[in-house]
């Protein structure tokens, strides 16, 4: 099965990383993760990733270099996720379809249950 394709943004303010909360009704509710989604058709990635971080935050932001990518095999399906450096341009971040964002050192991320296809790019923020 081809993966879907996901973007995710690495959204930092000092030593700290912005995470987002699942909503509890939706697949995986209640897991932390970065912000983002599935690309629609003809998006590129990086529309893709500003689309999201105004429906889901309501910001405008600025995607820019490639962070990590990991191919991970959910049990429904496999996903490829392009996670992005991205820059915070305008706009205060409000929970729209997250159920709560927290800045969080990157040393305190494993105190959070974030999704496990997530792992590698927890890794390289660590180093
Ligand atoms: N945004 C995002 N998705 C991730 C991450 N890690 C990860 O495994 N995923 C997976 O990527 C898939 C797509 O993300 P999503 O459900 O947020 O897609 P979306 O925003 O387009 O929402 P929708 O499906 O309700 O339209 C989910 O199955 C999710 O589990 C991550 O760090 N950020
Ligand atoms: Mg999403």
């Amino acid at each position: 099965m081809l993966p879907i394709i996901v973007t995710a943004a690495i959204l930092r303010e000092g030593e700290t990383v912005l995470i987002t909360r699942r909503p509890l009704q939706s697949k995986h509710g209640g897991l932390w993760e970065f912000p983002g989604g599935k690309l629609d058709p003809n998006e590129t990635p990086q529309e893709g990733l500003r689309r999201e971080l105004r429906e889901e935050l309501g910001i405008d932001s600025e995607v820019g270099d490639i962070f990590e990518v990991v191919y991970f095999r959910y049990p429904q399906t496999p996903v490829l996720i392009l996670a992005y450096e991205c820059r915070h341009l305008d706009g205060v971040i409000q929970n729209i379809e997250v159920s709560e964002h927290r800045w969080v050192p990157v040393t305190e991320l494993h105190r959070y249950d974030i999704l496990p296809a997530d792992a590698p790019i927890i890794a390289r923020l660590q180093r």
